[in-house]
């Protein structure tokens, strides 16, 4: 379970203390579960949490970040990555969700929030379902600190799941869904070697 890295605020230090952390997996992993919890926290903790997510996502609920299990919290839809930078004001953590589906230049985005002494956690699909990198998902794995892998249960047999199997016949890269399109599935089930 990750714990907050407690970072002394020692007197020498002149620039604040920000990082990126990570959550990524498949589908049905816990992605939105961990974002959650660790937000949550930070709000028990008496940080100013700022939360976004891309407008593109309206599976569950416009506004709210919500879990596959119904779990949810507010947060702030945006339509690309520039209206973050004006939205998040003098926050301590930002939290965003679904971030596969945001323009490339939300690398540049969270790196520049972390510079300003911001803790960023950020959850998205790091594969898509053919098991492709997913939109700016690597150049974020890249330069956060903490990356974390949550994995599913795959379906087929049980193993560890990381990939996320579309179920249907659609090629786009970008097709909202839940179980009628998508399941968990391990490597040798994903190949179809099971
Ligand atoms: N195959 C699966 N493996 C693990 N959890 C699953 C699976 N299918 C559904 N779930 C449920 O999904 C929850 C995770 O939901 P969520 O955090 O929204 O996942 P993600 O954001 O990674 O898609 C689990 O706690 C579990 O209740
Ligand atoms: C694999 C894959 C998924 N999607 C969509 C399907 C869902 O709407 C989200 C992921 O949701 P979750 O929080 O991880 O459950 O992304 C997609 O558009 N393309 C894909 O390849
Ligand atoms: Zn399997």
């Amino acid at each position: 379970m990750f714990l907050e890295p407690n970072l002394f605020k020692s007197t020498e230090r002149k620039a604040p203390a920000g990082w990126i952390e990570v959550v990524c997996g498949s589908m049905f992993s816990g992605k939105t579960e961990e974002l959650i919890r660790r937000l949550k926290r930070a709000k028990i903790a008496q940080m100013r949490v700022e939360i976004f997510k891309p407008v593109a996502d309206t599976r569950y609920h416009d506004e709210d970040i919500v879990s596959h299990n119904q779990n949810s919290i507010r947060s702030t839809p945006v339509h690309n990555s520039g209206e973050i930078l004006l939205l998040a004001g003098d926050c301590d953590v930002i939290g965003l969700d679904e971030v596969q589906f945001f323009d490339e230049n939300i690398v540049e985005v969270c790196d520049a929030l972390a510079n300003q002494g911001k803790r960023i956690i950020v959850a998205g699909l790091d594969m898509d379902f053919k098991g492709n990198p997913f939109g700016p998902m690597p150049r974020l794995m890249a330069i956060a600190e903490f990356v974390t892998k949550v994995h599913a249960v795959c379906v087929n047999c049980g193993a560890a799941a990381h990939y996320s199997y579309r179920k249907v016949e659609q090629q786009q890269t970008v097709l909202l869904g839940e179980t009628e399109s998508y399941e968990a599935r391990c490597r040798s089930c994903f190949h179809g070697e099971n």
